[in-house]
């Protein structure tokens, strides 16, 4: 299940066939290119003469048949060939600046559609992309994106020609022979009611096809950035087999599909010859009878065609429309999601900020994991360094989350310098914050490309400062290519130090007064240890600090340390009270540090 997430298709009821939400799609699509109002017009004014082209043709056949041929006009027939191949031009011609003017109002509908996504999806707070999964959004924005692409570039021009020529024809049939034509009328309301019985079963289907490709796109996502564990794992068939089933499901899901409209085209068009012997068994009986002439059979023959053309396409388009609407509904999903954490009404500008941190009666859980921090209070000084240690799951990277906002309190509240953080812009808190973390997030780009992500207009000699001072320019002129240097996908051509150290020189470039610094809990060797201490000590130099400590050793200098238990505080003091105080924190101590016994050192201290 995805509690809380957008809805995902095997859960979420499947809509009915609704033609006003299919409406209220198209023209929200369209409304995407109201500045192309010129070429929509240009479409439009095309798809018309198209139809009405259409329209002549079967007129000359008839004209030649009651006319021509009964007076031996042979004068007439270069008139004839010539109206014929005219009206066959500028078919091609209307039909050409149809497709083109509406394929790039559909095109740049759907730029604008995949940008907005795009756009709202960086709005959208940590809980989503918790409840989410990165394949399956990917998904959307890619492939029910690209399905709409469809519609409303191919699909739309179809169906405004033959909506108008449906109507065009049927006026005109009904003024020639309405007896014959309501007949042939009478079939449609079978073609409508067969087409919708099918629309509701093909839809529910296409949207379990592109649920089936979001879950074989996560599972790509997943495993291919997870190779390392794969292969470590020795994993590769474990994953193929897997990968294999949810293959599976999409093929089976598509032939589903396949087999409903294998069964849905056969039955429409049997209703079509019914038209057909509809009107060559009554119309030949008016020619016998003398009510009509062969002529307009003829013409009638042709109409029948293009009568029966929109029904035969709709029932195409109306795949493209099934499918484009289930994968609308998937992008509305993401749309109308609201971000949990946003700015409020007015929020302000976080001034430059001294870096008094204050967490007051904080209450925080997380959804499907409600109990996380209890009635939290904890004040950090300007340019303190404080260290938060306790067993695993406390609560510690919660608390940080907190101050950067990656998610809201529950009750209670915290502050830097006095401001809430929810009373000012996300955007103004997040840029006086620095986080290091223990995984490390780097792009795929250059070193000087990753330096520079949280200041891009720093210069050459400020990148070189700061890597300088995170002991990188070193190992960074060492590579031929220098700060132009490729790191691969999230740096996997760089060592775990030298990720770290980019890291570092990332947030000393940034130069923010607050630093949230997720210790590494992996052991590197000594001296890449060093060199990332050294770069960490300037880093905090002058700074509020929250550290994330794993590794008791190097937080022995914090102004505060302060122990959590079940997210709650357990004490707090420096290192050196902590141990006299003989409490969890010297039980911990203890543990990394077995040679080191706390009681032992206090009785020689004392
Ligand atoms: N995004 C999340 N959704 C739901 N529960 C979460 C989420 N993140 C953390 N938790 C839960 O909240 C609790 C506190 O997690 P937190 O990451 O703050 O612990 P921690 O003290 O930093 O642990 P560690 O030392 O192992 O990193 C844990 O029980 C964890 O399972």
């Amino acid at each position: 299940m995805n509690p809380g997430g957008i809805p995902s298709g095997r859960h979420a009821p499947i809509p009915k066939f609704n033609p006003r939400s299919i409406a209220s799609m198209l023209l929200r699509l369209f409304s995407l290119t109201r500045s192309n109002w010129r070429l929509l017009i240009a479409a439009v004014i095309s798809m018309t003469a198209v139809s009405l082209l259409e329209f002549v043709i079967p007129q000359l056949t008839r004209y030649v048949i009651d006319h021509v041929i009964p007076a031996d006009n042979y004068a007439a027939l270069p008139w004839v060939a010539g109206g014929i191949l005219g009206a066959a031009l500028l078919l091609g011609l209307f039909g050409y600046i149809g497709s083109t003017a509406m394929a790039s109002v559909g095109q740049k509908a759907i730029y604008e559609l995949r940008n907005m996504l795009y756009r709202h999806l960086q709005t959208l707070d940590m809980s989503f992309y918790d409840r989410n999964r990165t394949g399956d959004l990917m998904s959307r924005v890619t492939s029910d994106v690209n399905m709409l692409q469809q519609l409303v570039s191919s699909s739309m021009i179809q169906l405004f020609t033959d909506i108008f020529t449906f109507t065009a024809v049927a006026i005109y049939m009904l003024w020639i022979d309405w007896q014959l034509t309501l007949m042939l009328l009478a079939t449609f309301p079978i073609m409508i009611y067969t087409t919708r019985r099918f629309s509701t079963r093909i839809r529910s289907s296409f949207r379990t096809v592109q649920q089936s490709v979001a879950d074989v796109s996560d599972h790509l996502q997943d495993t291919l950035s997870g190779i390392r564990l794969i292969k470590s794992f020795s994993t590769e068939d474990y994953e193929s087999d897997r990968f294999a089933d949810r293959s599976r499901v999409n093929m089976e899901a598509n032939l589903k599909t396949v087999r409903l409209r294998a069964i849905y085209e056969p039955t429409i068009d049997f209703i079509n010859f019914l038209g057909l012997a509809i009107v060559l068994v009554l119309g030949a009986w008016q020619v016998m009878s003398g009510r009509l002439t062969i002529g307009s059979v003829v013409a009638f023959m042709a109409y029948l065609r293009l009568l029966q053309n929109p029904v035969r396409h709709f029932s195409r388009i109306l795949n493209t429309v099934q499918q484009s609407a289930a994968a609308y509904e998937r992008v509305v999903d993401i749309l109308e999601t609201k971000p949990e954490v946003a700015d409020r009404d007015g929020a302000s500008q976080l001034p430059p900020i001294q870096g008094r941190v204050v967490y007051q009666d904080v209450d925080f859980g997380y959804t499907g994991h409600p109990d996380v921090l209890h009635q939290l209070n904890l004040e950090m000084g300007p340019g303190q360094v404080t260290a938060l240690v306790g067993s695993s799951g406390s609560g510690k990277t919660t608390i940080a989350h907190l101050l950067t906002r990656f998610y809201d309190v529950r009750s209670g509240s915290v502050s830097i310098d006095g401001f809430d953080v929810r009373d000012v812009t996300v955007q103004s808190l997040r840029q006086q914050i620095g986080l290091v973390s223990q995984d490390i997030m780097l792009f795929n780009g250059t070193i000087r490309d990753n330096i520079r992500y949280g200041r891009q207009d720093a210069t050459e000699e400020e990148t070189i400062a700061a890597s300088a001072a995170a002991n990188a320019h070193g190992f960074i002129t060492a590579f031929p290519d220098g700060y132009d240097a490729e790191i691969g996908e999230r740096g996997v051509k760089l060592s775990g130090g030298q990720k770290q150290r980019i890291s570092i020189a990332r947030a000393l470039l940034k130069n923010p007064r607050l630093i949230i610094l997720d210790e590494a809990t992996a052991a590197l060797d000594t001296e890449s240890e060093h060199l990332i201490q050294e770069a960490l000590n300037r880093l905090l130099q002058g700074r509020t600090c929250l550290v994330i400590a794993h590794r008791l050793s190097t937080i022995r200098h914090a102004d505060q340390i302060v122990v959590l238990e079940e997210g709650r505080i357990l004490e707090r003091g420096t290192h050196d009270e902590l141990l006299k105080a003989n409490g969890r924190y010297a039980r911990l101590y203890e543990l990394q540090f077995p040679q080191h016994n706390p009681i032992e050192q206090e009785a020689g201290d004392g």
